[in-house]
């Protein structure tokens, strides 16, 4: 039961956790406008490359997991190849640290849960606080890299903290709403399934498909063929990144990737659970005061199955996960590919994306 009271009147578990309400409005009337477009895509990809830098193998002195350190050493990590185009996060969030009392790895944890709320089906995520500021910057090699084959990527969720193979395909949702900027510079906010702006389950059925062509400029690093590439104007093609591939066919991940296709509650739940692992790397969850009731609740799931994509049907699904039946889903008609829109309001010039930058 709620025993602290805010100055704004709200009631909250903690009196520490009424720093938080401003924060959230300010990044939602400042940053994401209440949208799941492109600057809430860049902070949930933040919450990833700011935790997972932490090494069980190689001890405290190469990363600190979740404590904000891409905030607090703005000119090294955002540097490392594997950290491209996450200069965009780290300067839209870091003059929140000026404006707020909090700390730079509560920040990002936070950001990326408020960030969530915008994506119709996403999961209402524990937010703990009270990460301190007192850290070092990571060192380079710990965030898994698209070109990375799955026996590389298991040992580095693994070695980050002790995640299982389940966990790592769980935290892969996030892949639902999300777009490339740099794997093909060519080509600006490549989707990496038809609904980029939806937490839905598309992206684990549509990595499944037979790839045909590519978005932008053919076989780049970590690249591989996607099943609608069609790209017109900003409205680009869908991607699929290599890593995604292979974890959807290889033996330890395929049956958990193909058990979340059309399993909308199933997905949101198991990624809910891997990232309240993954925001805590580097600290004790005793040493953090649990503020889960300061994240809003997320904009409801729409109502749809997952649905093969115009061009696409169930002749085109590369199945390697043999202990359970695929679901039977329906198909959109039409043998054309549809192009898959830029912005979330359908059109190609977004009014929603507030600071400068790819997309
Ligand atoms: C095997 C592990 C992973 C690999 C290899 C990987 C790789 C990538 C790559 C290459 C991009 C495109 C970046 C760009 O070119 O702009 C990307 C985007 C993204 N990733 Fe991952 N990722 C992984 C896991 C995760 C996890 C665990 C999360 C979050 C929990 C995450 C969230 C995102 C998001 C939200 C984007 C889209 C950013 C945007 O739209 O601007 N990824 N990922
Ligand atoms: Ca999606
Ligand atoms: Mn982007």
């Amino acid at each position: 039961a709620p025993t602290a009271v805010c100055s704004d009147g709200t009631r909250v578990s903690n009196s520490a956790c009424c720093a938080f309400i401003p924060l959230a409005q300010d990044l939602q009337e400042t940053l994401f406008m209440n949208d799941c477009g492109e600057d809430a895509h860049e902070v949930i990809r933040l919450t990833f490359h700011d935790a997972v830098a932490i090494s069980r193998s190689q001890g405290p002195s190469a990363g600190g997991g979740a404590d904000g350190s891409m905030l607090l050493f703005p000119t090294v990590e955002p540097n490392f190849s594997a950290n491209n185009g996450i200069d965009d996060s780290v300067n839209n969030l870091i003059p929140f640290l000026a404006k707020h009392p909090v700390s730079a790895g509560d920040l990002v944890q936070f950001a990326g849960a408020i960030a969530l709320t915008n994506c119709p089906g996403a999961p209402q995520l524990e937010f703990l606080a009270g990460r301190p500021n007192h850290t070092i910057a990571a060192v380079d090699g710990l965030i898994p890299e698209p070109q990375d084959d799955v026996t590389k990527i298991l040992a580095r969720f693994d070695d980050a903290g002790g995640f299982s193979p389940f966990e790592v395909v769980s935290l892969l949702a996030s892949h639902t709403v999300a777009r490339a900027d740099k794997v093909d510079e060519t080509i600006d906010a490549a989707p990496f399934d038809s609904t980029p702006f939806t937490f839905d389950t598309q992206v684990f059925l549509e990595v499944l498909l037979k790839g045909v062509g590519f978005p932008g400029t053919d076989n780049n690093t970590g690249e591989v063929a996607s099943p609608l590439p069609l790209t017109s104007g900003n409205d680009t093609g869908e991607m699929r990144l290599q890593s995604d591939f292979a974890l959807a066919r290889d033996s330890r991940t395929a049956c958990f990737w193909q058990g979340f296709v059309n399993e909308q509650e199933f997905m949101a739940q198991s990624f809910k659970a891997a990232m309240s692992k993954l925001a805590v790397l580097g600290h004790s969850r005793s040493d953090l005061i649990d503020c889960s009731d300061v994240i809003p609740t997320p904009k409801p799931a729409v109502n749809k199955p997952a649905t093969f994509p115009a061009s696409t049907g169930p002749k085109d699904l590369e199945l390697s996960c043999f202990a359970e039946r695929f679901p039977t889903l329906p198909v959109t008609p039409g043998a054309t590919q549809t192009l898959i829109p830029h912005c979330s309001n359908g059109g190609e010039d977004c009014p929603t994306v507030q600071f400068t930058g790819p997309a």
